[in-house]
């Protein structure tokens, strides 16, 4: 039995694919313009991507930024990234602040998901997902090649590592550099959906080529649409992303 995911009303992993709206601000006053104008668009899910985000170094204004966020957002569910210049990411931190800042994120539970990059040190990954368990909030274990797709076998093979250390969603989004990747993208999801999935996963093909793995169909559970400004390649906006999903999984 797949496990689901319930978060502020919300069930991840059944049905149609959940929206996710990333946040992009560079401010605090661009990031509540953002929160007020996704706030109506009535999404699923919001990605504040903490990258962006100028006063990312300092801890106490990223907590007071998350609050005003979330005081916006009401129940919307929130993720929390920061995401690596190494994995597609707009800014380098060290890894010790980068297990600080989603540490005491965690600890505020203002947010409702950490994501947090597979490729880090299993032990610092396992404390981290205690801390997020023991405040209430979930974990996304992701992985992001803004190069390539890798073959089937290792794209399950890192789904499946993010499942072992009991991250509550695993991800990868991948970059196609012919239509044929994405076919390879899309055989891993189902295969992982067949077989090896026993919680919620997400799975992304980038760029033009891949938009279509942007409409679910092989058990990705959450796709990433655009309010304002785009967080990755190949995204679509919102309102055709929702068309589109109503048509597929009415
Ligand atoms: O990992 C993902 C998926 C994504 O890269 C996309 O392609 O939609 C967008 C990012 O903001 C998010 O963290």
């Amino acid at each position: 039995m797949k496990k689901i995911i319930k978060v502020k009303g919300l069930t991840i992993g059944e049905g149609a694919p959940k929206i996710c709206v990333p946040m992009i601000g560079k401010t605090l006053k661009e990031l509540k313009l953002e929160a007020e104008y996704i706030q109506k668009l009535h999404v699923d899910l919001v990605e504040w991507r903490v990258d962006f985000f100028e006063k990312v170094e300092k801890i106490e204004k990223v907590k007071q930024a998350l609050s005003e966020i979330r005081s916006i957002l009401h129940s919307t569910p929130i993720i929390f990234t920061f995401r690596s210049k190494r994995e597609g990411g707009e800014k380098e931190i060290n890894n010790g602040y980068y297990m600080e800042l989603n540490k005491v994120v965690a600890e505020t539970s203002l947010s409702d998901f950490i994501d947090i990059e597979l490729f880090n040190e299993e032990q610092d990954i396992k404390k981290l997902i205690d801390t997020a368990h023991s405040n209430g909030v979930f974990v996304i274990l992701s992985n992001h090649d803004f190069e390539k797709t890798p073959p089937k076998e290792e794209i399950i093979s890192r789904l499946c590592k993010a499942q072992e250390l009991d991250g509550d969603i695993s991800k990868i989004a991948v970059m196609p550099n012919h239509p044929g990747d994405v076919i390879t993208l899309l055989e891993a999801a189902n295969t992982m959906n067949e077989k090896y999935a026993d919680r919620p996963f997400i799975t992304i093909s980038m760029g033009d080529y891949g938009k279509i793995s942007r409409f679910g169909g092989f058990g990705s559970a959450i796709s990433f649409g655009v309010a304002t400004n785009s967080s990755a390649p190949g995204q679509i906006s919102v309102e055709e992303l929702r068309k589109v999903l109503e048509i597929l999984y009415k």
